[in-house]
């Protein structure tokens, strides 16, 4: 099932290709045993891509359902659940035709949810359905204020009707499993999320438990929430990249995915329902996650936040430009001294985590200028990502005695895209527009409220961060 090919773009377009499908592609579908919540690009070019890879795929078909469109499902089930993962190296494209995928549902269809993970023959259910949905506050605990989380919770009370959130739909399919006595499974939240175990573990019992106590302690008593931290950058598919694998592979594909060659998936948990044997395709399994995740959650994802930030602010499009970018190459190696410094690695062994050679490998991966990164898609949803990819290393860099700057200008630059950007996504927009309507002092300090509310009460950080603003260009006026 994988084709090889370089240098795709040099190949002619073809006309009225066959589209993608097993019977195009012969392959057998192995049994749901994977239900997967967030069918996006992600999870196409890692967890579909690394259960397609294990020896004993044959055994873990994954069923995968959308969350707020059921786009992507349809386009997929067109090809009996087969896609393309175009690996994008410097010096060329190849491609593999990935089968892993037997299933895809449209979101909405909480009944098909439900009747999969009630399955005994269910063991695993993976998410990946962005850090905003899980709806956590500031103290990492379920905001039962939001809108659709209160919708959720008076329709589950209610007993009738179907949740909208994937927490929700989640909490009701875990009830049906329940129901079922289907017995324990593991729940892998695939998310850029620090302690994403013990996040999906709070939203999914904080949820339960406001309806059932009972299903909450079930699911305590259980459900296993393994952590992860996964890597390959996934930028969306473009009309270009559809048009490419129509060159090289001679057939229509309408759901590719891009990515880069490196990947990588660490895990910590029991799986209680079994797994797929993902060790076969690179994947690490360690008792202690948590060094490695600050790894790669601060250096990675907290250098694509500033160089987002920073970039937008300084007007360039993508990751690669950001960083060809002298005031942002060194903001990011400013900020990767400072998170440097407060990384201890497994047993306090930091030299296993081969800092210098995973910066330098960023640095290349971050300028492979064929994987177009769209800094827009990274800056998103900033207030929840922020409390990841800076809080930690300003809060340590401070506790230490430092000035956290670098830290700090990564907020800063957010506090200026914020008042800038013409369309700016968070699920704190309205909050973040009502503080951008203050002015000096006042702003700041609100606005780092909503990311932080103990660094807000912080005056000298306050100060810090308002001395840094403008630092990537002024932000526009304030409406
Ligand atoms: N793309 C990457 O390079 C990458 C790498 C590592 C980790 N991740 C993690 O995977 C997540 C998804 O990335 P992606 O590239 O697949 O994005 P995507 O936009 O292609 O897919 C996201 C999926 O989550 C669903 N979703 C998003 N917000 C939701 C909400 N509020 N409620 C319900 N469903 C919602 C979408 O409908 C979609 O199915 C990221 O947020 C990140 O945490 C992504
Ligand atoms: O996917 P997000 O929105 O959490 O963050 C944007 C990027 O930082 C992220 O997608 C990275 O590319 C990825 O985490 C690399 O593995």
């Amino acid at each position: 099932m994988s084709t090889e090919l370089q240098n795709a773009e040099e190949a002619e377009p073809a006309v009225e290709l066959p589209q993608l499908s097993r019977q195009l592609r012969p392959s057998a579908k192995g049994p749901v045993r994977i239900v997967h919540l967030g069918l996006g690009a992600f999870h196409r070019s890692h967890q579909a891509w690394y259960t397609h890879q294990a020896s004993d795929a044959a055994d873990w078909g994954i069923a995968a359902f959308t969350g707020r469109r059921p786009d992507a499902a349809l386009a997929l089930a067109e090809q009996d659940g087969l896609f393309t993962v175009v690996e994008r190296a410097d010096g060329g494209d190849s491609f593999t035709v990935v089968s892993s995928i037997v299933e895809a549902v449209d979101g909405a269809d909480v009944q098909r949810l439900a009747d999969l993970v009630a399955a005994p023959t269910t063991g695993v259910v993976t998410l990946t359905i962005t850090e905003a949905a899980y709806r956590l506050g500031s103290d990492g605990h379920l905001g039962r204020t939001a809108s659709d989380v209160v919708a959720d919770l008076a329709l589950l009370a209610s007993g009738s009707g179907n949740p909208t959130t994937p927490v929700g739909r989640l909490v009701l399919a875990l009830a049906a499993r329940r129901a079922a006595g289907a017995g324990p499974l593991a729940v892998v939240c695939c998310d850029n999320l620090s302690n994403n175990g013990t996040v999906a573990h709070n939203a999914v019992v904080g949820m339960a438990g406001a309806w059932d106590a009972g299903l909450a302690g079930w699911i305590d008593a259980n459900i296993s929430f393994v952590s992860t931290s996964v890597d390959r950058i996934t930028p969306r598919t473009t009309d270009a990249d559809l048009a490419a694998v129509q060159a090289a592979c001679g057939y229509r594909d309408n759901s590719p995915v891009v990515a880069e060659p490196f990947s990588n998936w660490i895990l910590s948990g029991e799986f209680p329902g079994g797994r797929p044997r993902w060790e076969d395709a690179g994947a690490v399994f360690v008792a202690d996650i948590e060094p490695y995740e600050n790894r790669k959650l601060w250096l990675l994802n907290g250098a694509h936040s500033l160089l987002a930030y920073a970039g937008l602010l300084r007007g360039h499009t993508t990751v690669a430009q950001a960083l060809a970018d002298p005031l942002c190459l060194q903001a990011v190696e400013k900020f990767w001294d400072e998170a440097e410094a407060n990384l201890s690695g497994p047993e306090g062994n930091a030299a296993e985590l081969q800092i210098p050679a995973y910066r330098a490998a960023l640095l290349a991966r971050f300028s492979n200028a064929r994987i177009a990164h769209h800094l827009a898609q990274i800056a998103m949803d900033g207030s929840t990502k922020l409390r990841m990819r800076a809080v930690p290393v300003l809060q340590a860099e401070r506790a230490a005695g430092r000035s956290g700057t670098a830290a700090a200008l990564m907020i800063a630059a957010w506090m200026d895209y914020s008042a800038a950007a013409d369309a700016f996504q968070d699920p704190l927009a309205d909050q973040v527009a009502a503080a951008n309507r203050l002015s000096g002092t006042e702003r700041v300090r609100a606005l780092l409220g909503l990311v932080d509310r103990a660094l807000a009460g912080d005056a000298t950080v306050v100060e810090l961060i308002e001395d840094l603003c403008g630092t990537f260009g002024e932000p526009a006026a304030s409406p």
